[in-house]
């Protein structure tokens, strides 16, 4: 049976707008963030037409030299690529203020959609070195504890994304979502908010399944969005024994069944690589059955891993903190 590629299946968000299902993911580290350029005109070559990034990542600009250039050639124009950004916790209570910094950085006038990346409310601690618009990213006191703003109030920055989005005067979103969001935040969402999230951005992979999490937002109608997909710096997931004997099955790579994994289960995917030959290959769709689905499924209830757990989560519920309990 003849399948499409991963880059041409898509899905519809609640509201109505049409997202790509696999997306390139730019959390590139911090001493090849030039390279991103690179990494999205290849992926838009290759026929990805969604991007990922977020206030934080310090690679918008590059994709915005990136977009500028394909524009410019004539390869894409800004309505065929789907773009989306976050609000990272230092802006918790400056989501207009984030949102106009990611746009002068993509060079754009509107993305797709925009995310609330974390629950919670970091305190404005100045950084005029490493800082991101001269606030530190992840601040942190003497004994290297994060520092919240105790008047944080998260669901104050979803309220606010919620008021760009509603405004008919607005059109710098067509899409609002959130990221990192347990099922009680998100139930605290739809009981106080008019507009439901288009997608929860999230963890998920055959080590960190999330099945709750994806019963709770699909009987919801919002997507998920499966980040980390080959388990972050270095991909170890490809080298998962399940993983690799499916690969061999369908004659395919371990990173195409990592991707279709989630594209079978209706959600997004965004891996990430700088490497534009992987890139151009990454594209494989492998239609894997239910009962693949459930295996791979299951290596989560006998070898959970969580990848990305940093100390400054571990006040949301479900997240431990890095190096402390898994799964
Ligand atoms: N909302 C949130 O809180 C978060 C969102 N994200 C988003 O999700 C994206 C993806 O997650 P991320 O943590 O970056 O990691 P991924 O799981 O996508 O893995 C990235 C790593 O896999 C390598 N890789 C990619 N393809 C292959 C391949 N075919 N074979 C071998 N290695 C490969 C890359 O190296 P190479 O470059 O050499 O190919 C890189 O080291 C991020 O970039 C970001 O956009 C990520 C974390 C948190
Ligand atoms: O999106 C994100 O990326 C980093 C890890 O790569 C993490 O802090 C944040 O949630």
């Amino acid at each position: 049976m003849l399948h499409p590629q991963a880059t041409e299946i898509s899905f519809k968000l609640n509201n109505g707008v049409s997202v790509p299902a696999l997306g390139l993911g730019t959390a590139s580290p911090a001493d090849r963030f030039s390279e991103t350029k690179e990494a999205v005109k290849a992926a838009i070559k290759a026929g990805y037409r969604h991007i990922d990034t977020a206030w934080c990542y310090g690679t918008e600009p590059y994709i915005g030299e990136a977009l500028k250039e394909l524009f410019q050639e004539g390869e894409i124009k800004r309505s065929d690529v789907f773009i989306t950004t976050k609000v990272w916790p230092v802006y918790w209570d400056k989501v207009s203020k984030s949102l106009d910094e990611s746009l002068e950085r993509l060079g754009i006038d509107y993305v797709d959609m925009f995310l609330h990346h974390w629950p919670l409310c970091y305190a404005k601690v100045e950084d005029l070195v490493n800082g991101i618009s001269d606030l530190a990213r992840n601040p942190v006191d003497s004994m290297g504890n994060p520092v919240y703003d105790p008047k944080g109030d998260w669901l104050k920055t979803y309220m606010d994304m919620e008021r760009i989005y509603l405004d008919p005067s607005d059109n710098r979103v067509r899409a609002i979502g959130v990221s990192n969001y347990p099922i009680e935040y998100l139930q605290k969402v739809l009981d106080t908010c008019k507009v439901k999230p288009v997608v929860n951005q999230i963890e998920m992979h055959p080590r960190l399944p999330q099945l709750e999490l994806n019963k709770f937002c699909h009987d919801h109608d919002i997507l998920l969005t499966a980040y980390s997909p080959l388990g972050s710096n270095g991909a170890p997931n490809i080298k998962l024994t399940l993983v690799q004997e499916l690969a061999k099955k369908y004659s395919t790579s371990a990173n195409d069944i990592l991707i279709s994994y989630h594209i079978r289960k209706g959600n997004l995917v965004i891996p990430r690589s700088l490497n534009p030959a992987r890139i151009a290959t990454n594209v494989g769709f492998v239609f894997l059955t239910k009962e693949d689905l459930e295996a791979l499924d299951s290596v989560g209830k006998t070898d959970p891993y969580r990848y990305i757990d940093e100390d400054f989560a571990a006040v949301v519920p479900g997240f431990a903190g890095r190096d402390k309990v898994v799964g």
